[in-house]
């Protein structure tokens, strides 16, 4: 009895070092400004890029022929999927290294249904905010098996988790609790796992809106990994929205001991005391490219580099190997590093 008792507790050990947590940002992988629509190219883009930076083989990373793991029959399909059950027997590992997390945000699903109710500002008494609490997940999880479909289709194992599903609740939409142990027995297991940012329960408010960016943040405190890079639709952060035409990409961050942090490159902002002009769209229940820097900033001072980039570039892709480094002039993109 003691025995099955003690194979019943979640094992809670820290799992083999992870190389990269990574943010599939909403705004990158949908369509932003049109309700519930996934950017399929943006989206495959990343998934293979993923792919390439978890390979293991010397040369380009593409296997000549990918094991899909999406067995199921999409509407459309004219017969039951083929699955080369002996080609798949006969491949002795995935010779894919897959100490990644996968982190999604929410696009054009969730934001709109959590902006609408209020999701976002508690209050399940009311009936409104009930109803968008699971329409607003209903959304979310519905994106998130798309993106575990679109990463099975590369060969990559990964699973989805709901943070919600997974017990994790807010306090002052504070993360309170958030037990990793599902997490870290799947990445034991060989999995990659796939959280996405979600409506969850609140101490305080009843509910709120959980960002991704928060749950990267947290997974970095608990995994440490080696790099944490976050994809979205622009190049990186700039110090003012880069819809002004005058916007100027910064290169590198540095961030201190007390969460400071001044701009080492370009050189001509260094010094700069104005800090970062951020705009959020109206639907944005998260606070956007802010929440995504103040992360971010955490996350750089535990000693873990920040790679913020364009999904869909060649430096997306040099970012997920973890190829960038300080002193690359040709690498496009924002570092967010601790002055350590
Ligand atoms: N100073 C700024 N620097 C960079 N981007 C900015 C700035 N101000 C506003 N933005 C906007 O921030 C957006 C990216 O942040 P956002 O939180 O929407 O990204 P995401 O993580 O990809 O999306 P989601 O939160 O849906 O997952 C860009 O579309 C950009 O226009
Ligand atoms: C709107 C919901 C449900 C999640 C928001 O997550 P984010 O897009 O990562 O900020």
């Amino acid at each position: 009895m003691a025995e099955e008792m003690a194979q019943a507790q979640p094992r809670l050990t820290a799992p083999r070092s992870v190389r990269c947590i990574v943010k599939l940002g909403g705004a990158a992988i949908t369509n932003k400004g049109e309700l519930e629509s996934i950017n399929e190219e943006n989206l495959r883009s990343a998934c293979a890029q993923l792919r390439h930076a978890m390979s293991e083989s010397d040369g380009d990373g593409a296997m000549e022929k990918v094991l899909g793991m999406d067995w199921s029959r999409k509407p459309g399909d004219p017969v039951d999927p083929a699955v080369d059950a002996e080609w798949i027997a006969g491949i002795a590992r995935l010779g894919l290294d897959t100490n990644f997390v996968v982190v999604h945000g929410a696009g054009s699903f969730g934001h709109f249904q959590a902006s609408r109710s209020g999701v976002h500002k508690g209050g399940l008494h009311s009936t409104l905010v009930k109803a968008g609490f699971v329409a607003t997940r209903i959304s979310v999880t519905s994106l998130n098996q798309e993106i575990v479909r679109a990463l099975a289709r590369e060969g990559i194992p990964s699973v989805g988790m709901s943070p919600f599903a997974c017990g994790w609740s807010t306090q002052q939409r504070k993360l309170a609790s958030a037990n990793a142990s599902q997490i870290f027995q799947s990445l034991h297991a060989g999995f990659v796992p796939v959280l996405h940012g979600d409506a969850v329960l609140d101490e305080l408010l009843d509910c709120t809106i959980l960002s991704g960016d928060v749950i990267i943040r947290h997974l970095a405190q608990l995994l440490s990994p080696k790099y944490v890079v976050f994809l979205t639709d622009v190049h990186g952060v700039y110090d003012r929205p880069p819809t002004d035409s005058n916007a100027v990409l910064l290169r590198e961050i540095e961030v201190d001991d007390i969460g400071g942090w001044s701009i080492v490159k370009p050189a001509l902002l260094q010094g700069n005391t104005k800090g970062v002009e951020i705009s959020v769209a109206a639907h944005d229940t998260t606070g956007g490219m802010e929440t995504k820097i103040l992360e971010a900033a955490v996350i750089a001072r535990l000693g873990i580099d920040v790679y913020i980039t364009k999904a869909g570039t060649e430096h997306s892709l040099r970012a997920l190997k973890g190829d960038v480094s300080t002193d690359s002039e040709d690498w496009l993109g924002t570092i967010i590093r601790s002055s350590k």
